[in-house]
């Protein structure tokens, strides 16, 4: 008899005090969970899914409200909800429910602010795990995601070897490349530069909304590639006239303005920098004696993802990790695709990720 979750279940899970890896003490730490599907009786049909940036529990919707992957979610969809329990949380440190930067210290009465501590993404996935015990949870048939989502699911295949049975890993990497750590400075710098940061205790005002639209509009080129930006704008211009008009801008510019300001109607600046920073210091190798003894812990089976345009995370880091857990003797599988939309194709292109997602899934 299975327990139906109809359409999505939302929830706010209380942790109560929780330990960082830097040593400091989040006092009342709160999660926000998405639960879309069934459970079957011992719970033992759950997938958890990891989000990335700027994304959140929203993983799967409905007509009314779209989730951001429901484009792979959803019934008779890859990720089944007819057949599974699709688990997902708002990451430690965001601003959609779980506790962030924006949330109230309950030491001081006022949000976190510039107090806000380093997460870094074993801190995610060990709150995760608090929460999954905490809805009874002890086994999931597999952990998904892409980009942030995947470097916490490479981490669970580390921290918790025992509970994962598949790993899904997507445009990831066992740490971030110097370039990579180099735009999220530039992101950074962007949005500490702006007068309404205020040293990060603008609440409860918008705070750096310029800043943070900059540090967006970064971002998304190195999202997508030169060709799509080609094939979509070229030199178009916004307006009918000259491109000697200062006024008159390129489409790409007002697409990348769109973009930005879009950003800054959904997500907290503070937040932002949290995530990046937890993204930066990601070193799957850190304390565990490098990479490839860290990849000697998996005990689930991989298929690892990745996108041979994207420019964030080079190709070269999904082959390396598939590499290294061979000569592991795990049991991975490598999945490469080309797409022009780059780094962002696993929230686009379901038609290239979905049939290999399923088929691994049936394994
Ligand atoms: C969609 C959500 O669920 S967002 C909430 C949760 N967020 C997440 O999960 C984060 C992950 N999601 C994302 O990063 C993105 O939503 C993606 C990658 C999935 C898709 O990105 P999009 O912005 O939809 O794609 P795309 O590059 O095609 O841009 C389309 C937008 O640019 C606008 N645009 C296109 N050309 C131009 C131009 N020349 N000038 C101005 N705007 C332009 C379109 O009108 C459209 O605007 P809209 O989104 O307000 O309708
Ligand atoms: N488009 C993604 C990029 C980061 O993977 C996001 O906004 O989260």
């Amino acid at each position: 008899m299975r327990t139906v979750v109809k359409p999505v279940d939302r929830r706010q899970v209380a942790i109560g005090p929780f330990s960082l890896e830097c040593g400091e003490v989040l006092p009342a730490v709160e999660v926000a969970v998405e639960i879309a599907g069934a459970w079957e009786p011992g719970r033992d049909n759950v997938i958890l899914i990891c989000h990335a940036l700027t994304g959140d529990a929203h993983a799967v919707g409905d007509q009314e409200n779209p989730g951001w992957w429901d484009g792979l979610a959803g019934t008779g969809k890859p990720l089944d909800t007819d057949r599974y329990a699709l688990v997902t949380m708002n990451v430690l440190g965001g601003c959609d429910g779980t506790t962030g930067p924006a949330s109230l210290c309950p030491e001081s009465g006022r949000p976190y602010g510039s107090s806000f501590p380093l997460v870094t993404i074993r801190d995610m996935v060990r709150l995760q795990r608090e929460v999954l015990i905490r809805l009874q949870v002890d086994r999931l048939q597999a952990v998904i995601g892409g980009s942030m989502g995947g470097m916490m699911v490479l981490e669970w295949g580390i921290l918790y070897p025992e509970v994962p049975r598949r790993l899904i890993p997507i445009a990831t990497s066992a740490s971030l490349t110097s370039m990579a750590i180099a735009y999220n400075e530039i992101a950074r710098q962007a949005i500490r530069s702006d007068p309404d940061f205020a040293g990060g205790d603008y609440y409860p005002d918008a705070g750096p909304v310029r800043g943070l639209s900059v540090a967006r509009m970064v971002g998304m080129v190195t999202y997508r590639t030169p060709r799509l930006f080609e094939h979509r704008f070229g030199r178009e211009l916004q307006r009918d006239g000259s491109e000697l008009d200062k006024e008159n801008l390129f489409q790409v510019e007002s697409y990348l303005r769109h973009q930005g300001q879009k950003l800054v109607e959904r997500f907290d600046a503070n937040s932002y920098l949290t995530l990046l920073k937890a993204m930066d210091t990601h070193d799957i190798g850190r304390g565990r004696g490098g990479v490839r003894r860290a990849l000697a812990h998996v005990e689930a089976s991989v298929l690892m993802v990745g996108i041979e345009d994207d420019q964030l995370f080079p190709a070269y880091q999904q082959r390396e990790i598939h590499r290294w857990l061979m000569a592991e003797g795990k049991q991975s599988d490598l999945f490469m695709f080309p797409s022009d939309y780059g780094h962002d194709a696993f929230l686009v292109q379901f038609d290239r990720l979905g049939p290999r997602i399923e088929a691994f899934l049936s394994d």
